[in-house]
């Protein structure tokens, strides 16, 4: 299944999530839609063998340039033509062989056994046992002299992220895309309390890290809806709102809920909105396993027609090149071209937002983006031609204290390179890449 996943994530772009169907946390896209021919694939399979196959594209899309230039060195005439899926199979081979803890035989075999099965790699199964049998020998000095930001980032990427953050950063940045991330929480009430109970650690902004690895459905709480998976930076924005019980908040681009449920969680009457009718249901799912009220309402942002509300969050579509830690896909599906073309789509979406504020309301808007077009940039231009409203400061103590992720504007920037430092000293990397900004609008008396 890992093949079938690689072929159809590098030839088609769909994502990983949309392949293995998992939910929680999915960065959604200007396309919603699922390619003709996709669907979730698989679902024949139980969900540890799932788990597996999901484990080993996750592995082969994080360091694919060094897989690709691992098998490409082993094969004296490149990779034949029409040879089905063969490329796909040596990397899920190489995969297992460099970077996941396979028994070497088993990763060969099973890479040959693949081969045979395919009408067109069929020919070159003897080719797969070879190559993947001199990478394993070679293990050792491909991984000491492969680097995540010269291999693994695609040129273009390289080349924003050192415009944007310096040469130094980028490579911080590429590296941290490089490591498997932890698996961050938050909690809906006695964030201490959970952090004992789960074994985790509570981090200053207030999310739960955890240090298991267990599947998080068995883990004590997931059930009874005390907590839900969200990177502790995706987890910043809609603090930022600082609703009060009661208050009325539109959640614009809400699917999968990550952020409505805290805003529900803190009492206010929340109108989760978003077009999708697939990731709107899961949202749904998601209030219900954690027992939290909230109005939901398939719309169109561009175009929604709705009583202004005291707080409203806009975490518009992006290209999530932030979240490449979790969903390494994005490195390779996403193009040069989607970026220009998003912030076209964040802008529209914000100055219809604006609307919908009340005066004297707030307005948070956010993406899981590292490009300043999806960012700074965007909201530099919205206050330009938005006079009414003014940008209300993000503080440091607002952040537990990460003074870090504190633009000079006075905005959220995190990284995925950031470091949090805890109390007894020790210091935890990666957060995902997010950017924030809140924006205050005027009440009538201040415009007058
Ligand atoms: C970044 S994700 C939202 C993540 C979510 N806020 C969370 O915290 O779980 C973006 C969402 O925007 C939705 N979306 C994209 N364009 C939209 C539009 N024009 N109107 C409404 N929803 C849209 C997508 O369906 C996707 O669910």
């Amino acid at each position: 299944m890992a093949a079938v996943a690689l072929t159809r994530i590098l030839g088609h772009s769909e994502g990983l999530d949309d392949l293995f169907e998992s939910g929680a946390g999915r960065r959604g896209t200007a396309r919603d839609k699922k390619p003709a021919g996709s669907g979730p694939a698989g679902t024949e399979l139980d969900p540890r063998d799932r788990a597996l196959a999901r484990a080993i594209t996750t592995a082969a899309l994080r360091r694919l340039g060094t897989l690709r230039q691992a098998i490409g060195e082993r094969l004296q005439k490149g990779l034949p033509r029409n040879s089905g899926a063969l490329e796909a199979i040596l990397l899920v081979g190489a995969a297992q062989l460099l970077l996941l803890d396979v028994p070497d035989h088993a990763a060969v075999t099973t890479a040959v056994d693949l081969a045979r099965r395919d009408s067109r790699a069929f020919p070159y199964a003897k080719l797969v046992n070879a190559v993947l049998r001199r990478i394993a020998a070679d293990r050792d000095a491909i991984l000491a002299t492969s680097d995540p930001f010269d291999i693994d980032t695609p040129p273009w990427l390289r080349a924003r992220w050192s415009d944007a953050y310096g040469e130094a950063t980028a490579r911080q940045i590429a590296s941290a895309h490089g490591r498997e991330p932890s698996v961050d929480i938050t909690v809906k009430a006695d964030a201490p309390s959970w952090a004992e109970q789960l074994g985790g650690i509570l981090l200053p902004t207030g999310s739960i890290r955890l240090t298991a690895r267990t599947p998080v459905v068995d883990l004590p709480g997931y059930g009874e809806g005390a907590w839900w998976v969200q990177d502790a930076a995706a987890a910043l924005p809609a603090k930022l709102l600082k609703v009060k019980p009661g208050e009325t908040v539109l959640d614009l681009c809400a699917a999968p809920g990550g952020k409505t449920a805290q805003l529900a969680a803190a009492g206010a009457k929340v109108t989760a909105v978003d077009r999708a009718e697939a990731r709107l249901d899961r949202l749904k799912a998601n209030m219900h396993r954690l027992k939290l009220a909230v109005t939901c309402l398939r719309a169109d942002v561009g175009s929604l027609d709705h009583a202004p509300a005291d707080a409203v969050l806009l975490d518009a579509p992006c290209s999530a090149t932030g979240t490449i830690r979790r969903h390494p896909d994005v490195a390779w599906t996403k193009r040069p071209d989607d970026i220009p073309a998003l912030a076209a789509i964040q802008f529209q979406l914000l100055d219809h937002a604006a609307g919908l504020v009340k005066r004297g309301g707030v307005l948070v808007y956010c993406t899981c983006s590292l490009e300043p077009e999806e960012g700074e940039l965007q909201i530099s231009a919205f206050l330009a031609r938005h006079p009414d409203f003014h940008r209300e400061a993000i503080t440091a103590a607002e952040l537990g204290g990460l003074g870090d992720l504190v633009t000079r504007d006075g905005d959220l920037r995190s990284l995925p390179s950031a470091s949090i430092p805890l109390a007894d000293g020790t210091i935890l990397d990666g957060l995902d890449g997010f950017y924030a900004a809140r924006l205050r609008r005027a009440t009538p008396a201040e415009i007058n």
